[in-house]
């Protein structure tokens, strides 16, 4: 074939195989059999192989996982990623509320997410392009985890705009991902991961993308941190907006218009929580219009418009030999 013929049908590839897998992982409503999947996706990597320098920056097979690291460099988050305050019962929610009343003069609306247990990640793209992933450490600096979330098929390597922007979401480890890790480190007689969060956390935060390639990693965006487009009026306009852009969100979450309807969605999702198949520790609860959001502003570590609701930790019976320090 000669090189202007590799070179289209390997974009061609590209973006056909792209679609797939937004289709497959982001919208989980797969477009195509896992066959003719893995059959394009041979192809591709056989032109690649033969036309290196011809491979798309978006290409999924940037989603095996190159070279281990030897360390993680700092990052420094254009906008702090804040605390968050608690509320353990439904009286703190009112007191939340109320607060939020007395400083705004009127009661105002609320979105309610599902408090996803995992591991806060900013993600900036430039031009559309998936430039850097960064845990969210201490709020202002944290570790440089780009080519292990590349290889989160639900993170984006390209936007379906050429924005420049910073999304904030919790990535995660499902529960049946969860159980078949465990079940393989007990076979092989490995410590064991104590819940999904620390083995998302530690599949994140090791050096080898390779590993995290196998971990079966998930993300749900939550935020924008840095963002262009300014007519985003309300929260849940961004949210339709990084949704537009190609990201993964929770179908979820839910638009409130008093905080009755909250303390029925927090009420709702105490024990259906059990059905889910990744785990939450609670709601998130954050006042849904921009501009109440900047009156109300920070107090000195989180947001005064959002709480978690947090709901009573499981109770998890653990026999003395079930602890082991999970690595
Ligand atoms: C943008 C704000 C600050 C309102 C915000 N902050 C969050 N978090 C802050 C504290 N975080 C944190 N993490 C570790 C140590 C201390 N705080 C972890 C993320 C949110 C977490 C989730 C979630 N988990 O599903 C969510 N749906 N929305 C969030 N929204």
């Amino acid at each position: 074939m000669a090189v202007e013929d590799v070179k289209i049908r390997l974009e061609e590839l590209t973006t056909l195989l792209n679609d797939y897998a937004y289709h497959y992982y982001v919208l989980d409503n797969p477009k195509v059999p896992d066959a003719e999947y893995d059959r394009l996706l041979r192809e591709l990597r056989t032109l690649e192989e033969a036309n290196p320098e011809l491979k798309q920056a978006d290409s999924p097979t940037e989603r095996v996982g190159g070279e281990p690291l030897d360390s993680f460099k700092k990052v420094q988050h254009d906008v702090p990623m804040l605390s968050l305050s608690n509320a353990f019962n439904e009286t703190e929610l009112r007191d939340f509320a109320r607060r939020a009343q007395q400083g705004l003069g009127y009661e105002p609306s609320y979105i309610c997410e599902l408090k996803i247990d995992g591991l806060a990640v900013n993600l900036k793209y430039e031009n559309g392009l998936f430039v850097q992933g960064a845990t969210r450490g201490d709020g202002t600096t944290g570790e440089d985890i780009t080519s292990n979330l590349k290889t989160i098929p639900s993170i984006p390597l390209k936007l379906k705009e050429n924005v420049t922007i910073d999304v904030r979401g919790e990535a995660f480890m499902p529960k049946k991902s969860f159980n078949r890790l465990n079940e393989a480190k007990e076979k092989n007689g490995e410590a064991l991961f104590a819940n999904p969060r620390n083995a998302a956390a530690g599949s994140l935060r090791q050096l080898d993308p390779k590993i995290a390639a196998k971990r079966n990693l998930d993300i749900f965006i939550y935020s924008v941190g840095k963002v262009e487009n300014n007519e985003l009026d309300s929260h849940h306009e961004a949210l339709s907006y990084v949704k537009e852009l190609g990201f993964k969100t929770n179908k979820e979450t839910q638009y409130c218009e008093t905080i009755e309807d909250v303390i029925a969605y927090c009420d709702s999702w105490l024990d259906k929580r059990t059905e889910l198949d990744y785990d939450i520790d609670g709601i998130v609860i954050k006042v849904d219009r921009i501009s109440d959001q900047q009156k109300l502003g920070f107090t000195a570590k989180s947001p005064r418009w959002a709480t978690a609701f947090k709901f009573p930790a499981e109770e998890v019976v653990t026999t003395l030999e079930d602890i082991e320090l999970s690595v």
